[in-house]
């Protein structure tokens, strides 16, 4: 596949479920939130991932979050649906119908809950990548699936030209050196971690698929433009003022993607709550969590002078 990489190559969003109040798919917000971060500046979007909820969404609800993304944003940035989903039948579907949409590339998790053998795990990308002609995008993050890309499972994937990238959210820096030196120019790496932004990038590296960039797009677009023009002691600033925003986030009852929705909300877009079992944000975080909005509106403020 001659496949040009630049189109990946920038700060890509993890796009959030976008519910109505009756914790339905909502096709007003869902576009709504994507031409809030279409209007931010970032390079792309990755749909119906880890930040997606996929894990708790029907396959219709998926499928209908592809489309009002696609049907707002096809040809404006680059995107890529994440199609992984319990059975090989639903990702291959969900593959087909991102195709059918115009997504740039696929990705998927490995298979989840069952421990599966590496021969079982490949042949679920296999069948995942063979189902259309788009570009695949492995994703690894063994925090929630349990399993952790080996090298020898990496550099077989490799040999289907299809396979253009890894999207890594292992915590280990060296993952990333790793995937990328065995890769080389030919294969995109996407930092997961977003505490490891910086660190991601200056490693190996070459974009960013991330959880929190949705609510402070600009704080990532900062970073990655002090990184890919040297001002590394800058760039640590911002990732320091990323961490403690991150860590903030995760320090009230509601979930953090309960905790950024609510920022969101504040900021004009409504993308209502999250599904159960993850918890919403109670009556008693929402002072805290203005203080954490303006927290990311002074710091966006102080990079920007
Ligand atoms: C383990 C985990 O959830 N990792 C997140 C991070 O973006 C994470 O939310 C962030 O680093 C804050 O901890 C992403 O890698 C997930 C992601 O991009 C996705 O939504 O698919």
């Amino acid at each position: 596949m001659n496949e040009n990489l630049n189109k990946y190559k920038g700060v890509i969003p993890a796009f959030y479920a976008c519910y109505d109040e009756n914790d339905g798919v909502s096709e007003e917000r869902t576009k709504n939130l994507a031409v809030y971060l279409y209007e931010k500046g970032v390079k792309g979007l990755y749909v119906g991932g880890s930040s997606g909820e996929c894990i708790y969404q029907s396959i219709e609800e998926r499928k209908r979050t592809l489309k009002y993304v696609a049907e707002k944003m096809k040809g404006k940035l680059t995107l890529i649906a994440h199609v992984g989903a319990p059975s090989t039948k639903d990702s291959v579907a969900l593959a087909k119908y991102a195709s059918e949409l115009g997504y740039d590339a696929l990705s998927a998790i490995p298979p989840i809950y069952y421990k599966l053998p590496e021969s079982s795990i490949y042949t679920y990308w296999t069948k995942i990548i063979d189902s259309t002609e788009l570009p695949f995008i492995i994703y690894n993050i063994p925090q929630t699936t349990g399993y952790n890309l080996s090298i020898n499972l990496f550099e077989r994937l490799l040999e289907n030209k299809k396979v253009i990238g890894v999207k890594n959210s292992s915590m280990p820096a060296l993952d990333i050196e790793r995937f990328k030196t065995i890769g080389g120019n030919n294969v995109i790496v996407f930092n997961g971690p977003d505490e490891q932004y910086v660190s991601g990038r200056l490693i190996g590296a070459d974009a960013g698929i991330g959880g929190t960039y949705a609510v402070m797009p600009e704080l990532f677009l900062i970073a990655e433009e002090y990184v890919s023009t040297g001002r590394f002691a800058d760039s640590r600033a911002v990732q320091r003022e990323i961490n403690n925003i991150i860590i903030a986030l995760n320090s009230l009852n509601g979930s953090m993607y309960a905790v950024i929705k609510q920022i969101l909300k504040i900021q004009g877009v409504n993308v209502g709550s999250v599904r159960e079992p993850m918890s919403p944000v109670i009556e008693d975080d929402l002072a805290k969590i203005e203080e954490i909005r303006d927290n990311i509106n002074q710091a966006i403020l102080n990079f920007s002078s």
